[in-house]
């Protein structure tokens, strides 16, 4: 509970942050309203799942995702814009941050959501700790700020939860479902 605690003041700070970023107006926005949730993951690698999926190539569906990776076992891997996997190697200390979907929609496109996967390396058990701040409990849009007559609204208000049932109805998991949410004047 007081892990969780910590990672949610956490992903307020990084959003505060993330929205200056931008030229928006934080104040306006309530992060600390905004749900999120952790989880522990435990892969079994074995010598024969070496070289195969622990986790298969996704974005994630929320705003932020803060995780907590194991200090010894590698595997995480981010997909650069050219397709090429990278591996973020372990490093004791430190949290690894990314986002997802909805800071896609939410930013007006500003935001790159991050495919990425873990790769078994090596036959040996690994944990991570993976805390996800979904986004507001009402639909997401973007601040005011980021739409313009250059930057025209790229996608339909959607909520949180209708956006994850879609995905999940799609069975798409790198996402593309977001395509299904553009506006008729965006280029898609
Ligand atoms: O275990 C990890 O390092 C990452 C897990 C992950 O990408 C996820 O749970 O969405
Ligand atoms: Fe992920």
């Amino acid at each position: 509970m007081r892990y969780c605690g910590a990672v949610h003041e956490l992903f307020i700070g990084l959003g505060v942050k993330l929205a200056e970023g931008l030229g928006v107006k934080s104040g306006n926005i309530r992060f600390e309203n905004w749900p999120s949730r952790c989880r522990m993951n435990k892969y079994h690698f074995t010598p024969e799942t070496v070289g195969s999926p622990g986790v298969r190539t996704h974005t994630d569906s929320g705003f932020l995702t803060i995780i907590q990776d194991d200090d010894v076992v590698g595997g995480l891997e981010v997909m650069k814009n050219s397709g090429e996997f990278i591996a973020v190697d372990p490093l004791p200390g430190t949290l690894f941050v990314n986002l997802g979907d909805m800071a896609t929609v939410w930013s007006n496109r500003r935001f790159c959501n991050v495919k990425h996967r873990v790769q078994c390396k090596e036959a040996k058990i690994r944990f991570s700790i993976a805390s996800f701040l979904s986004g507001p409990r009402e639909a997401v849009e973007p601040p005011p700020e980021l739409v313009d007559d250059e930057h025209p609204r790229v996608y339909v208000a959607t909520t949180y939860e209708e956006y994850r049932n879609l995905r999940f109805l799609m069975k798409l998991q790198a996402g593309e479902t977001l395509a299904l949410l553009c506006t008729s004047s965006s280029d898609k």
